[in-house]
């Protein structure tokens, strides 16, 4: 089986955010994700995912000031108790949501840091994060993120992620395997999701095209064959997560973007040999 979410920060631009997961319901998602869920009241939002019968499956702790540049705070030393607050509050989000997953961004290097004082920043607030979410059943995922989208960027490789997680060693802190970042940085998508699936530290995978960053099977990753590799390792290792489409529908914010650009799931959900939702 194959699980899809709809990222509300990417898809369904042409409607208010609070309206999206409507539109979410009607193109026939069961669940959803986004980037930050704080501009709006908790209630607001789970009454749209109550109301159209959705499961929220991901969004992101505080990542600093994003308009003044930061991408997360987690690696940046001095800014452990800013960071400490913001992933309070995405706790009490993701219980307000039901939502199992927080993704904890790393953050930009910041200039004259040396790398071995950002590592140990980073693997001491996810650590601590880890510890605080476990009890209630949440986990934390840290994500690899290509340095062409975010140059800088503290986490860029999954093995990189994956020795960090082991170092941590808590067993709800999981890797985010974005394949539009793995292919950009690192290629070679079967091998990777093969190896990496196998660890069961895999917590959640997106996709999206490369290079544009628009709907599967529109750029040079052969998506399809990526589905079934997923269908069959999901099974083969007992993996039960979700993929998030975190992509740009290549018709912008016109009117129905969104759902005219879904041809790809429709025909996967179709014509698949193995279910899809
Ligand atoms: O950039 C990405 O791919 C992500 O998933 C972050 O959560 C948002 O930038
Ligand atoms: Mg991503």
């Amino acid at each position: 089986m194959l699980k899809f979410a709809a990222n509300l920060s990417f898809l369904y631009n042409d409607a208010d955010f609070l309206d999206r997961f409507s539109a979410a319901s009607r193109d026939e998602f069961h669940a959803v994700e986004y980037l930050f869920p704080y501009p709006w009241d908790a209630r607001d939002i789970a009454a749209r995912l109550n109301d159209n019968g959705l499961e929220q499956v991901l969004f992101n702790a505080p990542a600093g000031d994003w308009d003044q540049g930061d991408r997360g705070i987690a690696c940046i030393p001095g800014r452990e108790l800013e960071f400490r607050a913001g992933f309070n509050k995405a706790l009490e989000y993701a219980q307000a949501l039901d939502c199992r997953r927080v993704h904890v961004m790393a953050g930009i290097c910041p200039p004259g840091i040396d790398a071995a004082q950002m590592r140990a920043t980073y693997e001491a607030n996810v650590a601590w994060a880890a510890e605080l979410a476990a009890p209630i059943g949440r986990e934390v995922l840290i994500e690899p993120i290509n340095h062409r989208d975010m140059p800088g960027y503290f986490l860029n490789t999954q093995t990189q992620a994956h020795d960090i997680v082991q170092t941590v060693g808590a067993m709800n802190l999981k890797v985010q395997m974005d394949l539009y970042h793995c292919q950009i940085t690192e290629g070679d998508l079967s091998t990777a999701i093969s190896r990496w699936i196998a660890t069961g530290r895999v917590g959640h995978f997106q996709i999206a095209s490369v290079p544009s960053r628009n709907e599967p099977t529109t750029g040079e990753i052969n998506d399809n064959y990526i589905f079934d590799l997923i269908a069959s390792e999901s099974q083969q290792h007992g993996w039960e997560g979700w993929i998030g489409c975190e992509y740009r529908p290549k018709l912008g914010a016109e009117a129905g973007a969104t759902s005219r650009g879904l041809t790809w799931l429709r025909t996967l959900r179709s014509h698949s040999t193995y279910p899809v939702i």
